[in-house]
């Protein structure tokens, strides 16, 4: 499975086991301890290594990388356990022909290396240039050798077309190492923003995370299970759209078929996997995570060591009544309850999500067609009606909150088909059930998180959380 990461086996082992202060980053940075600096197949391997005592096995052997390997059926007919050896080559017959242009050639030959984008477990992103056309590129190289190199690549070529996903150009190989030139998203990483901005409104919360939620249900429709939702992996193009990346870990899976096997990071891994036996919807809670972390500047699942996190995540009840949440609409915390419950058959589906009230309420679609029937029923007021329905827009998720529906008198004419539309929109959001989540979808209860009752979540508390 995945390589050893920075620092020793044995030092990492220590580490789990009584860790009070966080590793540091590659950049020299500490970085928490709820960053997702060891992979759960870090853990899985490392746990298993101090079991067993040092020596057992090579760090690096086939076997001890598979320590975390899922176990899920092969990705297509062309990629079931082939031998290592046999490489890229078998396995690119079912990428594209765009994809494959570049193996004939030497990548120097037609980009120009620049400066490092990001260092990952598996290798290095470099923004490279094209010779031809200067168009702009980010070049992920990784070193031969792993299993998991084939599937990302053939994942990538599978989703390749999706506005929301990195678009995968070409593949170079060479003896050592594989090149994959993909889309250069140069807004950086969502993780980055968010730690920067802290807390999100909740319309800029909904219109970030809709696209998120589209490109899960793209993946999932296209029998792919992410399986490494989190900030860090979502990246910012230049016009500010979303984009999924490393599927590193992604598994394809066909109808009703499980994974397991310990795969993910650990702040964002859903109680399931923790378990052993999973579906396409750990990346919905995942998802729940990143929304939470959106919405309160705060992961919802912390401790101060891996065991502790986890444990969090199979025990801690959500409390979604008090603290920060009261500024939060309710049916922001319906859905993030919806999301996050450990019950998986109750846990909603990216379509249910990106239909929910709270979606369809706050994003562009729905204040655009807002403003788009005011423009053609009186294009003098239109800029006018659209701003007060902006305004109206979060005065009235306040209400709901109460459960007080828009009064259509305080619009201007009661035939006017935009109040009715919101009020339809209020009434639909206003009944939205905030049930308690059921007893049944719960472990034992201990104390709310503490972070919930936190109104005042500051960027430095955003650095530790992630
Ligand atoms: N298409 C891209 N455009 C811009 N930057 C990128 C791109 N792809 C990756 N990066 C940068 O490189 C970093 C590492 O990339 P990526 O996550 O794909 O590698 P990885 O080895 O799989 O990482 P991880 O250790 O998180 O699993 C990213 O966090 C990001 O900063």
């Amino acid at each position: 499975m995945r390589r050893k990461r920075k620092g020793s086996e044995s030092d990492a082992c220590e580490d789990i086991q009584g860790r009070s202060t966080p590793p540091r980053d590659h950049d020299g940075t500490k970085a928490s301890n709820l960053t997702s600096y060891y992979s759960l197949e870090d853990y899985n391997r490392i746990n298993k290594r101090c079991k067993e005592g040092a020596g057992d096995e090579p760090v690096n052997s086939f076997k001890s990388r598979l320590a975390g390997v899922a176990t899920a059926p092969p990705c297509g007919a062309s990629s079931s356990l082939v031998s290592p050896g046999r490489g890229l080559k078998r396995k690119i017959g079912c990428i594209e022909v765009a994809t494959q242009t570049g193996r004939k050639n030497k990548i120097e030959d037609d980009y120009v290396f620049g400066a490092t984008l990001g260092r990952g477990k598996f290798g290095s992103v470099s923004l490279c240039t094209s010779r031809a056309s200067g168009e702009e590129f980010a070049c992920k190289t990784l070193k031969k050798g792993e299993e998991t190199v084939h599937r990302e690549v053939e994942i990538m070529q599978h989703l390749s077309g999706h506005p929301g996903v990195v678009t995968l150009h070409a593949v170079y190989e060479e003896s050592e190492c594989f090149h994959l030139l993909m889309e250069f998203c140069s807004g950086g990483r969502l993780i980055d923003q968010m730690v920067k901005e802290g807390q999100y409104s909740e319309q800029r919360a909904a219109n970030i995370f809709k696209d998120v939620m589209l490109v899960i249900k793209y993946c999932h429709e296209m029998g792919v299970v992410h399986r490494d939702i989190k900030p860090e992996n979502i990246l910012l193009a230049t016009s500010g759209k979303i984009k999924l990346a490393d599927f590193g870990l992604a598994m394809r899976v066909s109808n009703g078929q499980t994974l397991s096997g310990l795969a993910g990071s650990p702040a964002y891994v859903a109680p399931e996997v923790l378990q052993g036996n999973y579906s396409e919807k750990v990346d919905i809670w995942s998802a729940g995570v990143l929304l939470h972390a959106l919405l309160a500047g705060a992961l919802p699942f912390q401790g101060d060591s891996l065991d502790s996190v986890f444990e969090a995540i199979k025990t801690v009840k959500l409390d979604f009544q008090s603290g920060i949440w009261d500024s939060v609409s309710k049916p922001a915390r319906d859905l993030l309850a919806r999301m996050l419950t450990r019950d998986v058959s109750a846990r909603i589906t990216a379509d249910e999500a990106l239909r929910h009230p709270w979606i369809l309420f706050y994003t562009e679609r729905t204040l655009r067609s807002l403003s788009f029937k005011s423009k053609l029923r009186n294009p003098g007021q239109a800029s006018e009606l659209g701003r007060s329905q902006a305004v109206g827009g979060s005065s009235l998720i306040e209400r709901s909150r109460n459960h007080t529906v828009l009064d259509s008198s305080t619009c201007k004419s009661e035939e006017d088909e935009e109040c009715e539309f919101v009020d339809a929109l209020a009434v639909a959001i206003s009944h939205v059930k905030i049930s308690e989540p059921k007893r049944s979808r719960l472990c034992s209860p201990t104390s709310p998180i503490e972070e919930q009752c936190s109104a005042n979540i500051s960027v430095s508390t955003l650095c530790r959380a992630f």
